[in-house]
């Protein structure tokens, strides 16, 4: 049978995200063997349109039918459209766009159709990363924390250390590089931590029609409702003990507890939410971290990082202060993940996703000819 890749060596694999903000496809070459990063090759973005926003945003929350359709083929356009530009590949990772999250119910639904992708690439493209590992009692995610691992050995941490990815979700990664191999039990413990940016872009989108509080400007001119604070951590989904997901809007009711605010406070209140709730989290580390690198969006936002400052009790700082890109970060980790899927490795363990045994999944789709 054809291999999608040799079972050693390092390779060049091409990742590509969409993730819950619905902004765009993120695309990004990585130089690993699966296990360690050799080195970070170039990256690309290819915004969504207003039009392919809305189909996406009419697709959220849905199985099937007409509206899913409709955000798949708005999904395979881009992806394609991007990744051609991207010549010296061996493998893709493509994670496709997550419409609807239930680990404990219907299961978890990313459209984009891999195998067609494949065929118009020309190349092996790894797809489907989240369904076995939900099928074996996981919680489908966040995936990225094997890549953090790999990340932490790659800036040479010696120490314990949490990367918090700041999206539309927040989810954390707590990683202990004392440990060889990510699948050992101690060396990861992740899970989402609550919202991250999509309250503060629903509010600014739905009282404001814009898309972000761009560089936290508005938050930055209100004050915190404390109250609301306290209502939202009493959510019972902050007592449950990780690892634990999210699905894009199981917090979009958090608007109502700002509804009565001024458009500032609001913000201000919806940012304080999601450092809130990765301030909570943080107690469920093992050990305190030496330091805090923080990816995704959320680290434009003065606001959101000088809340979490004031909320932790280590360095936070972007992921560039050591070295990495947190524009890019999960392409790179889904490039990552596709090498890991092709040569057999897992990709969550029982510390990443509560999944029963460490698990790769995915499906491999192969071009013709
Ligand atoms: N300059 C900025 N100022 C404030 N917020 C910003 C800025 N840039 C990005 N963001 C926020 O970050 C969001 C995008 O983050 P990111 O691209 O990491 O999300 P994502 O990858 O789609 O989500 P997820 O990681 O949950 O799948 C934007 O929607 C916005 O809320
Ligand atoms: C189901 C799903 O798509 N979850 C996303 C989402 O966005 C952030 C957070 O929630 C994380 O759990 C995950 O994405 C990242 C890339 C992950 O799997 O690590």
């Amino acid at each position: 049978m054809k291999k999608a890749i040799g079972q050693s060596g390092v390779v060049t694999a091409l990742g590509a995200m969409s993730g819950t903000s619905l902004d765009g496809v993120d695309a990004a070459v990585l130089r690993t063997d699966g296990h360690r990063i050799e080195g970070f090759g170039t990256s690309g973005y290819r915004a969504y349109t207003a039009a392919e926003r809305q189909a996406l945003r009419a697709g959220l929350g849905q199985w099937q039918g007409a509206a899913v359709e409709a955000a798949a083929a708005v999904v395979d356009a881009a992806h394609a459209e991007i990744l051609a530009g991207f010549d010296g590949v061996d493998i893709v990772g493509f994670h496709g766009q997550t419409l609807a999250h239930e680990p404990r119910g219907r299961g978890t639904l990313q459209v984009g159709d891999g195998a067609a992708l494949a065929q118009a690439l020309g190349r092996p493209v790894v797809w489907d990363f989240r369904s076995d590992d939900v099928a074996m009692g996981g919680e489908g995610a966040p995936l990225a924390p094997f890549f953090h691992f790999a990340c932490a050995h790659w800036i040479g941490a010696a120490e314990p250390l949490c990367f918090l990815n700041l999206g539309g979700v927040a989810n954390l990664t707590y990683v202990d590089p004392a440990f060889a191999r990510p699948e050992q039990p101690g060396a990861l413990l992740a899970f989402d931590t609550g919202p991250a940016n999509a309250p503060v872009n629903d509010l600014l989108q739905a009282r404001l029609g814009q898309e972000m509080d761009e560089g936290g400007a508005l938050a930055a001119q209100g004050k915190v409702e404390e109250g609301a604070l306290e209502l939202f951590l009493a959510e019972p989904f902050f007592a449950r003990m990780p690892p634990k997901s999210l699905d894009r809007n199981d917090f979009s009711e958090m608007i109502g507890l700002v509804c009565e605010l001024s458009d500032a406070d609001a913000a201000a209140t919806l940012t304080g939410l999601c450092a809130a709730g990765v301030v909570q989290a943080m107690e469920h580390c093992p050990a305190p971290p030496a330091q805090v690198l923080v990816t995704g969006g959320g680290r434009k936002n003065p606001v959101l990082m000088q809340m979490l400052r004031a909320g932790l009790d280590c360095p936070v700082e972007p992921v560039e202060a050591a070295g990495l890109d947190g524009d890019m970060l999960e392409a790179q980790a889904f490039a990552h993940l596709a090498v890991r899927i092709a040569r057999g490795l897992p990709t969550s363990c029982p510390g990443t996703t509560g999944v029963r045994a460490a698990v790769g999944g995915g499906i491999i789709s192969l071009p013709d000819g």
